[in-house]
């Protein structure tokens, strides 16, 4: 996969996961130069390109992801929370949900295999390279996987327009955030395995807020109760 933009590649880099950079000399940039000099200091290799569109381009392994059960477990230990996304189609949103997500220290993301947006180039530029510090799962079925951490302990939270207001919430960790895609929200079969559906208060004219938005809120309800 090859992304790009300073941001991205930096945190490519951070974490091990760049094989090749190319840059624009058109381009020079202090950041730019400290990029490419911490690049080569790591050893990998760096080439100068004219005819490229951006500033920089860097070759990165593929993202792996996780097992479930991994990030299950590591949610439980930390005390945390996990993140379900059900069915989100935008690249822009899932890329703002995973920077949203590791911002808040969130122990995994869990996406569905079929009928939802993957990690790709926009995914990664989007999320400013958080990707790379996120433990991403996929799942075949999102309802399953509820029901499966029903049985290791976690509370389940479904977030959707017409729930009990968020405030009344309850949302002791081991927890599970379920945010549901762009056009059919949270799906039936998701929506009956959760142990309950709250709303964030609106107060002016728009119906629903944007996913990313609504799961941030979330996220920040949890962390604000955990002090
Ligand atoms: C843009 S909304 C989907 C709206 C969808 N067309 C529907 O009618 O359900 C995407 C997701 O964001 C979350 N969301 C948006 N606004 C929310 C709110 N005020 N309270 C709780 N969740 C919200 C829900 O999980 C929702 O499924």
């Amino acid at each position: 996969m090859r992304v790009s933009g300073i941001n991205s590649v930096s945190e490519a880099l951070n974490v091990g996961k760049v094989n090749k950079i190319y840059f624009n000399p058109d381009f020079r940039s202090e950041r730019l130069k400290r990029l490419i000099n911490t690049a080569k200091k790591a050893g990998v290799p760096v080439y100068a390109v004219n005819n490229i569109e951006n500033k920089i381009v860097a070759e990165v392994s593929p993202i792996k992801y996780k097992d479930v059960d991994y990030v299950a477990e590591k949610a439980v230990r930390q005390g945390g929370f996990l993140l379900l996304l059900d069915s989100v189609q935008d690249p822009q949103n899932l890329g703002a949900v995973i920077r949203n997500a590791v911002f808040f220290g969130c122990s995994g993301v869990v996406i569905p295999k079929r009928r939802s947006a993957q990690i790709n180039e926009t995914v990664v530029k989007v999320s400013a390279g958080a990707v790379f510090h996120a433990d991403i799962a996929r799942v075949a079925n999102l309802a399953n996987t509820i029901k499966n951490l029903k049985k290791l302990g976690f509370h389940t939270v479904g977030a959707e327009i017409g729930g009990e207001k968020i405030e009344n919430a309850f949302m002791d960790p081991p927890l599970a955030i379920v945010v549901g895609g762009e056009d059919r929200g949270l799906s039936n079969p998701v929506k009956k395995q959760c142990d309950e559906i709250v709303e964030i208060p609106g107060y002016g004219n728009v119906g629903s807020l944007n996913l990313s938005s609504a799961s941030a809120v979330l996220m920040y309800e949890f962390r604000r109760r955990l002090k």
